[in-house]
Order: structure tokens, then sequence, then C-alpha cells
């Protein structure tokens, strides 16, 4: 037979019934209090039902904020979300700094292997028809503000040029032999492929180094683009490796941070043996890296050769060699920002804002990189819904290129194209789209240094003048042109000419740009 409690409820099957079943023997007096207790409990718990609603609807409004980050590979996306962090939670990235050591080292080294790749045919004379006198040269004197601003590669003026200066010019008459110059800087090529194999995390495997197929040195192995650039696919594996050293030793000691540098035994064997320590291979071709970065025939070479594109960051590592290749060298917050990793994929990552500007402002934002390269893009569209802002970049200096994946499209073009395609979503009809026009600076360095004519790669523009700001203004207006005639309902341009390589602007930027998603969210919010 059933059990049953007082009210005649079954509670044999149920076990909290059971556990709340009044006793079989309850008296009638018992049972008024017992009721009377419960109808108590039932108001209380409504009330609390009520509490825990509006705190829903509050903690709702609040939200936690998303932003996804859109635009063409290399764009700066992935720098503008450094400049998020480094403006927002400043304590985070600044934890996180010495972690970038490895991907810097690799940039720096990268360059170096590239920088050699492209001028050893000519100045090696196997590349006959340019080399018209013999492969010795000698030491440049330091490189003139002058001949800086007409470099395809500029070197920004640094304090560490100049405190370089004067051991080279001291040698400056030493004819450069450069068969030995590249031969002792050959070891670099495996020190570019040791850092990779560090980086990716140990249950990834590491494809063959591939051979040498341009003038990149990339091929088409699963690591590298089309052009030879390597990626990861996440970046919590290099990051995770540095964490768990950190906490493997409690002081932050210089003889820590220079187990972190080194490399190979701590990295899971990963290093491939002996002999690993990458800042003593680099602290061994200082002196070389340096000089083939400042010869002019090096510099005269890299200009003519047309088949090599250097990334954007190499000349501010190229210039700071002294200063990075150090012993107990720790990224400056420029270093870190300067540091170039490819995107793959969509990646999330949390910004908690250390410092609150209003009580209603979610304190936390969900940033979304992603990979800019066309193959990619696909993979955006799953993340445009529950979007509450998309910051667009558009790199207004590669009016003059083409993208690495597609050589017959201009990446300005490209930039259009993307842009358009994104205002005209009707998934993001109601999102609020930032557009950066990003790269300010090199693109004034071209047209005012470089004198690169703008008309010759945008016929649109016309006999216009070839001046700066005549040339942003054009560019604004055509995609706030794009933005009016695409959009499927009226929305307002937000545009911001960028160069968030320069963290001190663009924290001026970012502050108003998180200001105005938040005011958006808020309204939206109020009108749900
Ligand atoms: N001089 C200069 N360099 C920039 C600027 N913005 C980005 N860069 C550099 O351009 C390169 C590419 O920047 P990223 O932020 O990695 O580009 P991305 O859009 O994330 O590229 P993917 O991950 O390939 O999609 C890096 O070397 C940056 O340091 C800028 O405003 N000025
Ligand atoms: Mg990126």
């Amino acid at each position: 037979m059933p059990r049953k409690n007082g009210n005649g409820m079954e509670v044999s099957r149920d076990p909290l019934l059971v556990l709340m079943a009044p006793p079989a023997n309850e008296s009638a007096e018992e049972k008024e209090v017992r009721i009377r207790n419960e109808k108590v409990a039932i108001a209380r718990n409504a009330e609390i039902e009520e509490m825990l609603r509006l705190e829903r609807v509050a903690a709702k409004k609040r939200g936690c904020i998303r932003v996804l980050l859109l635009g063409q590979s290399e764009s700066g996306k992935s720098t503008t979300l450094k400049n998020f962090q480094l403006a927002f939670a400043p304590n985070a990235f600044r934890a996180e700094r010495v972690s970038w050591t490895r991907i810097i080292y690799l940039n720096l080294v990268r360059s170096i292997n590239t920088i050699i790749r492209a001028v050893s045919p000519e100045l090696l004379g196997t590349n006959k028809s340019t080399l018209s006198s013999p492969s010795t040269s000698t030491l440049p004197s330091p490189i003139s503000p002058l001949d800086r601003s007409h470099a395809d590669f500029p070197l920004p003026p640094t304090a560490q040029s100049s405190a370089m200066t004067p051991s080279l010019s001291s040698s400056s008459q030493i004819p450069i032999d450069y068969t030995a110059l590249f031969a002792d800087l050959s070891a670099l090529e495996g020190l570019e492929e040791r850092l990779q194999r560090q980086l990716i995390p140990p249950d990834e495997p590491f494809p063959q180094y591939p051979a040498n197929t341009n003038a990149n040195g990339g091929g088409a192995g699963k690591r590298y683009t089309s052009h030879g650039e390597f990626f990861v696919y996440s970046t919590t594996g290099w990051k995770t490796a540095f964490s768990m050293l950190r906490g493997r030793g409690s002081l932050e000691s210089r003889s820590s941070i220079d187990r972190r540098a080194s490399v190979g035994a701590d990295n899971g064997g990963r290093g491939g043996g002996g002999g690993d320590d990458v800042v003593g291979v680099l602290l061994e071709k200082k002196r070389a890296m340096i000089v083939l970065w400042r010869d002019e025939r090096v510099r005269r070479a890299l200009r003519r050769s047309s088949r090599i594109r250097l990334d954007d960051s190499a000349a501010f590592y190229l210039d700071n060699i002294d200063r990075i290749v150090q012993r107990y060298y720790e990224p400056s917050d420029d270093d870190v920002i300067r540091a170039r990793l490819r995107t793959v994929g969509v990646q999330e990552h949390i910004i908690v804002h250390e410092r609150q500007l209003t009580r209603d402002m979610a304190s936390e934002w969900r940033m979304y990189d992603v990979g800019g390269t066309r193959s990619e893009r696909a993979a955006w569209i799953p993340y445009f819904e529950h979007m509450n802002a998309i910051i667009f970049l558009a790199p207004i200096s590669a009016f003059n290129q083409v993208l690495d994946e597609d050589r017959d499209r201009n990446r300005l073009e490209d930039s259009f194209g993307l842009y358009k395609k994104i205002v005209s979503s009707k998934l993001l009809a109601k999102v609020q789209i930032v557009l950066f026009l990003n790269k300010v600076d090199l693109f004034r360095r071209m047209i005012n240094h470089q004198g690169i004519s703008f008309s010759k790669y945008v016929p649109s523009y016309g006999n216009r003048p070839n001046e700066v700001e005549s040339i942003m203004k054009y560019l604004k207006a055509k995609f706030k042109e794009i933005s009016r005639d695409h959009s499927p309902a009226a929305r307002t341009f937000f545009s911001y000419f960028t160069s968030v390589v320069d963290t001190q602007s663009t924290a001026v930027t970012l502050q108003i740009v998180r200001e105005g998603i938040i005011r958006t969210n808020l309204k939206n919010a109020d009108m749900i």
C-alpha cells in the first residue's frame, strides 16, 4: 500500500516528499501551525523568486558586452585587442607581457631570415644582372633621418639606435664579407623552427618544416600560410606554458625570466635536445644581425627585391635588436603591442575592466578576434548574433598592396567589399559598427615621404591632390557612402583614423568607443 501524508498525498515514491511529509500521528493543532508556516514559507519563496527575477533583468541590462573585431588579414585586429587589454585591464596585460618573449624573438629571427633569402641572390652574385660590384661592402654609417624616411623599411628613431651607433660607426670602414655574414647568420634558420615548435601546444603535432618555396621561406605546410607565415591555432598553448613556468617557482626572479626566455627543456622536450638556449644563440649573432640590418647594400637590395614583404613590425624589432637581445630581456608594452602572430579561427578573450565607469556598466567584455584571410571569413558568421558591437578595421596604407591569398585583389578594394558585406548583413542590422581606418602612420609616410601616388592605385580618386588630408577625407566619405547605401536599416556611421601601434592615441580612441558602445547597449536594453 502506498503511504499518504497528512494532506492525503502519496509520498512513498518521491524521496523529497518522504522527507518533508508531516508525521503520521500529527494532531489537529500541529497541522494548523504547520499549514500556517507553510503559507509564510511559500510567500517568502515568491518574494525571493521575484528578487532573483529582477536581479536577472538587471544583470541582462548590465550584461556582458560582446565585441567582434573584423577586417582583412593584417588589418590590425589583434593589435587593437591588445590595446583594449592595455587600456582597460593593464594589470592583466602586464602580467602576461613576459609570455610574449618567444613571439618577439620569432618575429625578429623571421625578419632576419627573410632579409637574407631576399638579398643573398644579389649580394652573393647568383643574380648577375643586378650585381655590379664585389660581394663586399663597408659597414654603414648610422642612417640619417633623411635615409630613414625614404627607406622602404623605415626605422623609427629610438634611444637604442643612437646607443649602438658609436660601436658601428667606429668600425665603419671594415668591408663586409657577405658569404661569411650569411653563413654566420644561417644558425637562425634552425632557431626559427625551434621557436615555432615551442609555441605549439604539446598535443598538437608539428609538421615537417616545409622546403623553401618562395622568398619568404614558407611552403604550404599546416603551420604556414601560402606566403609562409607561421601560426598557431590558439593562444592558450604558449601562454599556458609560461603560466606553468611562473607557477613552478614562486619568485619572479631574473633566473626564472632567463629560463623562460631560453628554450627547450622548459617546454616538455619540444625544443629538440641540447643547445637550446635561444638567448645564447641570439646574443652570439647579435652584432651580425645589426650589421645586416644597417648595411646600405642590403637596404638597396631589399628595395629592389619585389618578391619580399617584411611584416609591418619588422623594422621596429630590427631597430631595437640591441635592447631586445639581452639575457634578462623583459618586453615593454610597445614590444608586446607590435608582436605579430597571425590569428586562425575565432578566439574569445575576456577582458575584465579593472576600473568601472558607472554602476550600470558591464565590467566584463568578451572580445572576439578572428583570422582575416578569405578562407576564414565564413567562420565569422555564427558570431554575428548576440554581438553588441563590431569594430571593423581597414588598413588604409594597403592601397598599393594585393592580398596574399589572391594576388589579383587590391587590399583597399577588398576592405571596401568586406565592409559592404558586413554593413549589408541583415543579421547585423541592429549592431553598432565602428570603423577604424587604420595604419595612418604608415599611410602618411607613404604619401609624404615615399611620394607614392594614391590615384595610380585608386583611379577613382582622379586628379585630386596627392595629399594625406585630402585622401583621408575621400576614404572616409567612401566608407560612409557604403554604410548609408547598404545598411538594411538606418545606422549611425562611426569612424576613427587610427594607428593602433600608438598606444597613447589609441587609448583615447578606445575610451570614446567604449563609452559609445555602453551607451548604445544601455539604450537598447531599455527598449527591450
Ligand atoms: N605601423 C603600424 N603597424 C600596424 C598597425 N596596426 C597593426 N600593425 C601591424 O600590422 C601587423 C598585423 O597586425 P595584426 O593586429 O596582427 O593584424 P590582424 O588583423 O590581427 O591579422 P590576422 O590575424 O592575420 O587576421 C602587425 O605586425 C602589427 O604590429 C598600425 O596602425 N601601424
Ligand atoms: Mg590577428
